[in-house]
């Protein structure tokens, strides 16, 4: 069965000075999770916010009352340390960790008294993310080739699968960026695999190129400037999932 449309607003583009509120009314405009785009100024070049910030905003947006349910915080760790701050992104009411797989991968040189082997191996990450009661994902930089994510996909027991892959279709660290269609070819091959994977598409959506991504197979749009920069987000929220919905119903 095709996995259910999910749409999720990239909060980087919200009124920072109102956060929660529109946090709230993007839920309320038909938005199903809040894409929380963590950056620590060291593995992407820009600095957002910690767990203190998402807890403000969790006490604006009622928790999910079921996995993936409306309300859930997609937080996409754009950090060098993705095992680090597992617990205290719990703790602050992340639903899912999303962290990237350069970083699970180059993270040895950081923190180097850290011996663990979820701190280098993204399969071991995942089951430690899931040991922490979070759902988990694993995202892609565009120069990083969707071959790497085989393995993870293929030979994993039950804790060790991811629940999402995210595909990035800019390169992280900001947004408003143009959407790059040469990442399609990844949704694409993941899709024509795993017909039930959850696969996320961020950087770049809007009504101009989501037709594409739906195309190739994504059901999770993340979409930061067309949502918060729209004079009516529900209209534009309300046409990114139709483009997805329609898609699934032409397969
Ligand atoms: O992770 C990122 C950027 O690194 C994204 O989540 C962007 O924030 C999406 O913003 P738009 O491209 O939709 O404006
Ligand atoms: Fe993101």
């Amino acid at each position: 069965m095709a996995p259910k449309t999910i749409i999720a607003p990239s909060i980087l583009s919200a009124d920072f000075g109102n956060l929660g509120h529109d946090c709230a009314r993007t839920i309320g405009h038909g938005a199903d999770w809040l894409h929380v785009d963590i950056m620590d100024g060291h593995f992407v070049p820009n600095i957002t916010f910690g767990p203190p910030v998402v807890a403000k905003i969790r006490g604006h947006v009622e928790k999910p009352t079921e996995h993936h349910g409306r309300g859930t915080f997609d937080c996409h760790m754009m950090i060098a340390e993705p095992k680090k701050w597992v617990k205290e992104f719990k703790k602050a009411g992340c639903d899912l960790y999303c962290f990237h797989y350069e970083a699970a991968f180059s993270s040895a040189a950081e923190n180097p008294e850290d011996t663990s082997d979820e701190k280098t191996n993204p399969k071991a990450l995942i089951r430690y993310i899931h040991d922490q009661g979070l759902l988990a994902g694993i995202a892609i930089k565009p120069d990083t080739s969707v071959d790497v994510l085989w393995d993870i996909l293929e030979n994993a027991d039950e804790k060790e699968l991811p629940d999402m892959v995210l595909i990035m279709t800019v390169h992280p660290g900001f947004g408003g960026q143009k959407f790059m269609a040469s990442e399609l070819p990844k949704v694409q091959a993941l899709r024509e695999k795993y017909p039930e994977l959850n696969i996320e598409v961020d950087g770049g959506l809007g009504p101009g190129t989501i037709d594409q991504a739906a195309d190739a197979g994504a059901n999770v749009i993340v979409a930061g400037s067309a949502v918060f920069g729209a004079n009516d987000p529900s209209e534009v929220i309300a046409l990114l999932r139709k483009s997805v919905d329609d898609r699934k119903a032409r397969i």
